[in-house]
């Protein structure tokens, strides 16, 4: 059992689940993108563990950028997202990877492949290590899911309560 602040949290996914799916994923896309040199964009905060990890078990060339939207506040949706780094490649005729920790409602992916789509890139396909079926409110398509995952609000491995429990290996879930 783990506590972070008011909340107590149980074993979900452990690290090593977390990195055999993880290197299934670096095998899979890389083998997709072979000499396409894609731009793979990580969605900040969250992603940073997984982004990381991810980038280590592909062996193409590729590059790599950020962009930082937030919409949670503590555990729920606020229903909107904020651009708080913005895109700022030239991403026409591009390849493209989007890498998110988790799409739960599905608000700021929608969000961030508007923004994406409307700067004509040759390709775009979505990476996320979590997703959530039921809980999602936009008809969004993941091309690569590391797992699929009941509608349980999720912590650690990237993934935070309140700005804590981003630092944990492994994946603990809602008690
Ligand atoms: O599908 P949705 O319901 O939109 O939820 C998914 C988004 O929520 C989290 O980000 P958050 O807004 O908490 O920012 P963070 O990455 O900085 O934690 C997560 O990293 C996704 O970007
Ligand atoms: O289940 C979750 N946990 C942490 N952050 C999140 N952002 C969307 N869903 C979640």
């Amino acid at each position: 059992m783990l506590k972070i602040k008011d909340k107590e949290f149980i074993p979900f996914l452990t690290e090593e689940e977390i990195k055999r799916r993880v290197q299934d994923l670096g095998r899979q896309i890389s083998k997709d993108y072979q000499g396409k040199n894609p731009l793979v964009l990580g969605v900040l905060n969250g992603v940073f563990m997984f982004f990381s990890d991810l980038m280590k078990e592909t062996d193409i060339s590729l590059e790599v950028s950020f962009v930082k939207v937030a919409s949670y506040e503590s555990t729920g949706s606020t229903g909107k997202v904020n651009d708080l780094i913005g895109l700022v490649e030239d991403i026409a005729g591009r390849h493209i990877i989007i890498i998110e920790d988790i799409v739960d409602t599905g608000l700021s992916m929608s969000h961030l492949l508007k923004l994406v789509s409307s700067k004509s890139p040759k390709s775009i396909a979505i990476v996320s290590l979590l997703l959530k079926p039921e809980a999602l409110e936009q008809p969004i398509e993941v091309d690569y899911v590391g797992f699929e995952i009941p509608n349980k609000f999720v912590v650690g491995y990237g993934l935070d309560y309140d700005g804590e429990g981003r630092n944990l290996k492994e994946i603990y879930q809602l008690k």
